[in-house]
């Protein structure tokens, strides 16, 4: 089974403008609500994939409960746990540029974690779990490392895509899976990172800390994908960019979709980018049809390094 883990999960309300002036009144000329967090954008994309997964994670109030109708709409599973305040709601403008605001987790305590922990320990061997996205500032930052740990005992596969302190935290966790963007590869470098032949070396040390499946996206750039037998370029296929809301987490789910259809890693590459770029070229999520037709723009190749 899969399952997807949301700590901060967001009613997302996407507003569109033709320009967005600080310090003045906005008007939209278009709006919509989504409910989102990495997680859980990870099931809804799977689910177009033809994948069913459990969405677990926190969600509150009036905005938790939009969430998980709407998820269930979608045929998901959802295994919330409930907490007292209001999910947030996270802003995303799309006008000249986009910007984003997210808001702020509710507080999450001891009680909640515990429950989502005994959830997490009934996981078993086969088991793919995706922890996604930011986590909540009532909880340490090492708390994925604490659970990949915790579910690598248990023969459970573990997909993390997330940012700050809690992607530095986990990589000592040897996750099955990270995909960091350039700029979070930045981060955990401690220097900037602006093209590939600058990532390879610390991507490759990602691997050296026995990380399976290092996944670095370059948005419309291509991305690299490194195992300890492989190191993989993809270009990123061309097109007009619509929404770059969760094209990330897209990428991820086409990687476990590709995977789970036992595929070859080169074809789970390909797979993912295709995902991740056919959510950046439509206006919500990606469908099956239009992943399948950029998956012919996209080629996959060895990286050859210098020297060697
Ligand atoms: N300009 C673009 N052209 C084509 N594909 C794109 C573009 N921008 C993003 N993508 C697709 O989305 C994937 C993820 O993009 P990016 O590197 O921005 O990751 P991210 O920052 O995790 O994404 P997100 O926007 O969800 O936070 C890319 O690998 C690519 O497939
Ligand atoms: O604040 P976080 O948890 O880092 O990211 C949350 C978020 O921006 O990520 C998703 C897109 O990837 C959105 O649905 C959601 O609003």
């Amino acid at each position: 089974m899969i399952y997807t883990v949301t700590l901060n999960p967001a009613m997302d309300y996407h507003v569109t403008l033709d320009h967005l002036q600080l310090g003045e009144i906005n008007r939209a000329t278009a709006d919509q609500k989504s409910p989102g967090g990495k997680g859980i954008n990870v099931s809804r994309v799977l689910r177009r994939l033809g994948h069913q997964s459990t969405a677990l994670g926190f969600i509150g109030g009036f905005t938790g409960n939009y969430i998980r109708a709407s998820i269930e709409e979608e045929a998901i599973k959802t295994d919330f746990i409930e907490v007292e305040g209001d999910t947030r709601i996270n802003v995303k403008i799309k006008a000249d540029q986009e910007s984003e605001i997210n808001g702020v987790s509710p507080a999450i305590f001891d009680k909640h974690v515990k429950a989502l922990e005994k959830q997490l320990s009934q996981l078993k061997e086969g088991d793919t779990v995706v922890l996604a996205g930011s986590t909540p500032p009532t909880l340490p930052a090492s708390i994925y490392a604490k659970w990949t740990v915790m579910l690598k005992e248990h023969g459970v596969s573990v997909y993390v895509d997330t940012s700050g302190e809690a992607l530095r935290e986990v990589i000592s966790s040897k996750p099955t899976f990270l995909k960091p963007n350039h700029h979070e590869l930045s981060e955990i470098a401690g220097v900037e990172i602006e093209t590939i032949e600058q990532a390879i070396p610390h991507i490759k040390q990602l691997v050296g800390d026995e990380i399976d499946y290092v996944l670095v996206t370059f948005a419309g750039d291509g991305a690299v994908l490194a195992t300890k037998e492989q190191l993989l370029y993809a270009n990123a296929p061309k097109g007009t960019v619509r929404n770059s809301v969760g094209a990330g987490d897209s990428t991820v789910a086409g990687f476990i979709s590709a995977l789970a259809q036992d595929k070859s890693v080169e074809e789970a590459f390909k797979t993912a980018i295709a995902t991740g770029s056919a959510t950046a070229f439509s206006v919500g999520f990606a469908d099956k049809e239009a992943i399948d037709l950029l998956k012919n723009e996209i080629l996959v190749q060895p990286i050859k390094e210098r020297g060697k």
